[in-house]
């Protein structure tokens, strides 16, 4: 009997190393100008055969039990997505997501498994798609999907799904305190809109931060770490004040709100610091996770076994 198809595919969340972010468009999108940088927490799915028209999807890790598993999933909205890109009609498939990027964490974790899902099911359903192509199909499923397939350092214009890949040099040591509240992404942005009832284009990145990369200087890059979300996630969850007060008390470079939040980021200057601050902040109260990761890492990409 034939040994049934096994794709597995790794996928990194992500954090912002920049978010600047202007006044809500007519579509209810945000002109961003954003720097992302893929960090070294990675969510894996795994595609497998399922008999036409049958599409599932289960998960597993300790918040499997926030994550839709009906339509709503964007793995299987992912899977819808590119089966009509491709013009198929009804292909099966049985998806198993591995979650470890945390749930509505600011990280990008459904964008991630979305991106993932594409690059599995073109795998298993033998679909010959170039990158730019998948990159347009990934847009219309969330504007951080498209950079889930990118990874490393991109910058991103547009909704953020306008990406150019980056020049960037060196290690980046991050401590992520994952707080133990919920924020959710539009809830954000609506509070960015009542605190910025002025906001006009994007403002620009910081031209140290871009500096800063390209040479690998990492204070440079810390000093120049900005988001523009981040006043209105602290004013909606005031904890995350004390939860970066408290990173950058245990000595980290700096510390920022992860994309819309509650993920908190702090640089460290080097490994030894960062295992330092990953067990101070282990040992606070503050955070009900604290996991200590690298970047930048390679966005989705097959696994060989
Ligand atoms: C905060 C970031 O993670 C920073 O990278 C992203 O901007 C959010 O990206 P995402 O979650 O993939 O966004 P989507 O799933 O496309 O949109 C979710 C919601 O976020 C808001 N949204 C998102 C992106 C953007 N440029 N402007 C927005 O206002 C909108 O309310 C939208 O309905
Ligand atoms: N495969 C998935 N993994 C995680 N969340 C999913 C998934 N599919 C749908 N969702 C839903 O999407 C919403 C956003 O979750 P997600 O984990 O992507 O948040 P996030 O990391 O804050 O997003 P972003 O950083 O892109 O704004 C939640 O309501 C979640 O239940």
């Amino acid at each position: 009997m034939e040994k049934a198809e096994r794709i597995r595919v790794r996928v990194p969340g992500k954090v912002n190393l920049a978010l600047r972010v202007g006044g809500r468009r007519a579509d209810g999108y945000h002109p961003l100008d954003t720097v992302f940088q893929a960090v070294s927490l990675f969510d894996e799915v795994e595609a497998l055969p399922a008999p036409r028209g049958v599409r599932t999807v289960r998960v597993l890790g300790d918040q499997a039990s926030l994550v839709p598993t009906d339509e709503s999933n964007l793995a299987l909205k992912a899977a819808q997505a590119l089966a009509s890109y491709a013009g198929m009609r009804q292909p099966g498939v049985e998806l198993v997501i591995r979650k470890t990027i945390p749930v509505t964490g600011g990280m990008a974790g459904g964008s991630a498994d979305a991106a993932a899902a594409l690059i599995a099911c073109a795998a298993l359903w033998r679909i010959d798609v170039a990158p730019d192509e998948l990159a347009v199909v990934a847009a219309g499923l969330g504007a951080d999907v498209p950079f889930c397939l990118m990874g490393s350092t991109a910058l991103g214009r547009g909704r953020g799904d306008e990406l150019v890949p980056m020049l960037s040099r060196g290690s980046y040591h991050w401590v992520l305190a994952l707080p133990d509240v919920e924020l959710s992404t539009p809830e954000v942005f609506a509070r960015f809109d009542e605190l910025n009832p002025d906001a006009g284009p994007a403002p620009e990145t910081p031209p140290g931060l871009l500096a800063g990369l390209a040479s690998g200087d990492i204070a440079q890059v810390a000093d120049n770490l900005v988001n523009d979300l981040q006043p209105a996630a602290v004013s909606l969850r005031p904890h995350l004040a004390d939860v970066l007060a408290a990173g950058v008390d245990a000595g980290a470079l700096t510390g920022i709100v992860s994309g819309s939040g509650p993920t908190c980021a702090f640089l460290s200057e080097n490994e030894d610091a960062a295992v330092r601050l990953s067990n101070a902040l282990a040992g606070s109260d503050l955070a009900r996770a604290v996991r200590r990761v690298c970047a930048p890492v390679p966005g989705a990409r097959l696994l060989s076994c």
